[in-house]
């Protein structure tokens, strides 16, 4: 399948370990770069799901300069939008263990942005999924941070995870783009391509 890809060397840009499970689940040759160090900061006018979009491109011109041609590069970010406010990464296991006290009982978005670049183009596009939370009790959120370590995570959990299994109530929307990637979305645009 997508044989139409055989013409570009595809770089999944990314240091999160969920994205290169989605990717080589895909079935595709890509080849794994990290990312520099990208300045995460985005203009306030922005709101839910234009932010990790706006970040996505960011991260891909943090890359862009070294790129040659017939390479295709996919960058990405996620983050949990509750309320009006964006939920990154927590600050450290206080900052987790306050970010899954306020998830608790409540729904909330995530919105994965991801951006496709070449040395000719560049096209992004956001998923949003809902997940509803039941209420966590404090062992519950205690036993999570110390035990898996949420920091690496935004939103302080992973729908994969522990947290995921005994604590999301429902999703609605793809869940493999709360894990970090609509993998389902990317291979509706890469077979565009
Ligand atoms: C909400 C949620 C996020 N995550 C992860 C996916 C991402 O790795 C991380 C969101 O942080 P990102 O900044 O989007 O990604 P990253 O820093 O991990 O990797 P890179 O920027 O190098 O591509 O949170 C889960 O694994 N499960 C979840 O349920």
């Amino acid at each position: 399948m997508l044989d139409n890809l055989k013409k570009y060397q595809i770089i999944l840009a990314s240091n999160s370990p969920r994205r290169k499970e989605l990717m080589s689940g895909l079935g595709v040759d890509y080849v794994v770069r990290t990312l520099p160090d990208v300045d995460e900061s985005y203009p306030d006018t922005l709101v839910g799901a234009e932010i990790p979009e706006y970040i996505a491109r960011e991260k891909a011109d943090a890359y862009r300069t070294m790129m040659e041609p017939g390479e295709l590069l996919i960058t990405a970010d996620t983050i949990v939008w509750m309320d009006g406010k964006v939920l990154g990464k927590p600050e450290g296991r206080e900052g987790a263990i306050e970010m899954l006290r306020a998830l608790s009982g409540k729904s909330h978005q995530v919105f994965t942005g991801v951006c496709l670049t070449t040395t000719e183009w560049q096209k992004s596009f956001t998923a949003s999924s809902e997940v509803v939370f039941d209420v966590l009790s404090e062992d519950e959120i205690l036993y999570y941070v110390d035990r898996y370590q949420p920091m690496d995570k935004a939103g302080a959990y992973g729908v994969q995870e522990w947290i995921g299994y005994i604590g999301v109530k429902s999703i609605s929307g793809s869940f493999y783009n709360i894990m970090g990637l609509p993998i389902q979305k990317l291979y509706g645009e890469l077979k565009k391509l």
